[in-house]
């Protein structure tokens, strides 16, 4: 069955688009890049996920909220099917919002927004907002639940790619995640890490340590790690200067580290590679890459608006290790010498398929083999 509240709701473009349809979720207005994922299902998931921070999504698949929204359930602090403790995009806009019906869904999607004050919209044909997006390229956008907007320029807030969000979603101390086995710690510099990173290392036996991002290099060598992962996050990598530099010296201590999305794009500036914003990004969970040292293509998930466009764009001391082949973007990386991979996609695959969750068990591997 289909929800839709009696008030009006707007999504405003930048290009002077406005469309109207029904206001769900929370009453306001907000503002941010406008982003589409092509997913068909994760929700939970994509709406926690830290690196959607600072954008609108769209969600292209027509129904959304059929299976409502489960109760948050975690292990030693690592969310099983949430990625953040709360709602990280500024606003979701979707064709049709439905009245969840699942054994395990504690509430509707509309009234998640709702509680956690985020607005969203319906009944608006999402295909033109993507049609536009893909036409003219991502650009700032406002979204209205149940509020009238006289001139919807008037909330235009920072353009996206100059805003450092991580004051948002980095933890403000460290969060220590006691591993099961002995296998020492892992540091993970912590922008916005999505809980599927730190479960794919946690469940490795590892004790898992996350600094804020903003950490000096002594902060973190004093954990004496036996590894450093860099995770997801939002915004724009070019911006993070203290983080790039604070990678530059731990690359120093040639320790197995590990860079995933936004932590990919970091590792790669730091080493003097180029990471490009894209016309609209890559958001889906069926998007595929090639392992180029196997031959072999998988299926993966991906949330990144930002990527090395090329291989001129890669670290002279990297050799690239995924791409992907429907735009030929760098979608990996490794070091031949030292223990160093990387991937722009998500092998966390929260959501998406499993096929790269591999990935982790690689990393253990290296960390203990390490010494
Ligand atoms: N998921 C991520 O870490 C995204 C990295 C970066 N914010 C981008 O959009 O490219």
């Amino acid at each position: 069955m289909t929800y839709c509240k009696s008030e009006p709701g707007y999504i405003y473009l930048e290009d002077g688009t406005l469309l109207e349809g029904c206001g769900f979720g929370s009453k306001g207005v907000s503002a941010g890049e406008v982003v589409f994922s092509t997913a068909m299902n994760g929700y939970p998931e994509s709406l926690t996920d830290p690196s959607y921070r600072g954008q609108i999504l769209v969600l292209t698949h027509p129904l959304v909220g059929n299976y409502g929204v489960p109760r948050k359930q975690a292990i030693e602090g690592i969310y099983e099917n949430f990625e953040s403790d709360s709602i990280q995009v500024e606003g979701l806009v979707v064709t049709e919002v439905t009245e969840p019906y699942k054994w395990n869904s504690e509430r509707s999607l509309h009234k998640w927004l709702e509680d956690e004050g985020v607005p969203g919209v319906s009944d608006v044909d999402t295909r033109a907002i993507v049609s536009r997006v893909r036409r003219k390229g991502s650009m700032m956008g406002v979204i209205s639940s149940g509020i009238n907007m006289e001139n919807p320029r008037d909330y235009l807030k920072q353009r996206y790619d100059e805003t450092d969000f991580s004051a948002l979603t980095s933890p403000k101390t460290p969060v220590v995640h006691k591993g099961k086995g002995d296998k020492g710690i892992i540091v993970m510099i912590d922008c916005g890490t999505k809980h599927g990173i730190i479960k794919g290392l946690y469940d490795q036996g590892f004790t898992i340590v996350r600094v804020p991002c903003w950490f000096s290099v002594k902060e973190v060598m004093d954990y004496n790690p036996k590894a450093i992962v860099f995770g997801n996050g939002p915004g724009n990598p070019n911006i993070y200067q203290k983080q790039v530099k604070n990678f530059r010296e731990i690359l120093e201590y040639k320790l197995p580290t590990l860079g995933i999305c936004l932590g990919h794009q970091l590792l790669s500036i730091s080493m003097g590679g180029k990471v490009t914003k894209m016309k609209f990004g890559h958001r889906a969970i069926n998007k595929a890459v090639v392992d180029v040292t196997t031959g072999e293509a998988y299926i993966t998930t991906h949330n990144h608006g930002y990527a090395i466009v090329s291989k001129e764009d890669v670290p002279s001391e990297m050799k690239v290790w995924f791409y992907n082949p429907d735009d030929g973007t760098i979608e990996g990386l490794y070091h031949d010498k030292l223990p160093i991979i990387t991937t722009q996609f998500h092998p966390e695959a929260r959501p998406g398929p499993w096929d790269a969750t591999w990935v982790f068990k690689k990393f253990a591997k290296m960390v203990e083999s390490n010494g």
